[in-house]
């Protein structure tokens, strides 16, 4: 596991949207596994611009993202597929046709990751997979449990999974009790894996997901058992690690 630390935002963002351009430009058909939440918008924000000034191209790359709520529709302000539309795919020259995010108003959820897990067959595997981390140690919308899922789920979210992800909403009660997540068996599998997480809220929780025992009670700990995780933590987040 390689652990960076940055004093700033900016270099963090930096660091991370380099990762992946270098990666697009070594492999211009290479597979994303993407992520939502506040913590990946600054390297959206820098991969928009970097594509802007023609650097780096998404038009052969193709897009898995992690999660969607369960009941909302595409085109609610807090679903993920709007997150994304906003702070990347509408930005970049990537095909809309290899954009790929769970369906969260499928009528049948079931039938929807069954669905979602045959695209993901299909490709074989993600080549880097961004995630973030929830207060919790969750990955995706895996949240800690006695068992975890190997392929894509409905999850009951934790109430603090909710609380934390009220900010996206008018009111907390409009919070989706459930999502579709990819399961920790396809995120594992990626060849590589790059892990953001900012602040200090999460630094109790960066040290048991990278230093503590390897335990489904935190999902994130299993990253530890991946040879090509890439950590990218600001000083804070980072700030109880030994
Ligand atoms: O980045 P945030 O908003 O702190 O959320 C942490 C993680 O939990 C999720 O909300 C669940 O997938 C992700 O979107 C995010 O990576």
């Amino acid at each position: 596991m390689n652990i960076l630390t940055f004093r700033s935002q900016d270099e963090l963002n930096k660091a991370g949207a380099g990762i992946i351009t270098g990666l697009l430009q070594t492999n211009p058909k290479a597979c994303l596994g993407l992520a939502t939440g506040g913590t990946p918008v600054g390297i959206y924000r820098e991969l928009v611009e970097t594509c802007r000034q023609g650097l780096v191209s998404f038009s052969k790359a193709s897009a898995f993202n992690l999660d969607e709520y369960v009941g909302l529709d595409r085109s609610h302000p807090a679903s993920y597929y709007t997150f994304m539309q906003e702070h990347l795919f509408s930005h970049v020259d990537i095909a809309p046709e290899r954009c790929h995010i769970p369906d969260g108003s499928a009528p049948d959820p079931e039938a929807e990751c069954v669905r979602y897990d045959s695209l993901l067959e299909e490709i074989g595997q993600i080549d880097l997979q961004l995630l973030g981390l929830g207060h919790n140690g969750h990955i995706g919308f895996n949240e800690p449990d006695e068992e975890l899922e190997r392929g894509t789920h409905v999850v009951e979210l934790q109430e603090q999974t909710r609380q934390a992800n009220a900010r996206f909403f008018d009111r907390p009660d409009q919070v989706p009790t459930h999502a579709i997540t990819m399961g920790v068996g396809t995120i594992l599998k990626a060849k590589t894996i790059l892990l953001i997480v900012r602040g200090r809220d999460k630094a109790e929780i960066v040290k048991r997901a990278l230093q503590g025992p390897i335990t489904t009670e935190c999902p994130a700990s299993l990253l530890q058992t991946h040879p090509h995780v890439v950590v990218l933590l600001d000083s804070e987040a980072g700030s109880l690690l030994s």
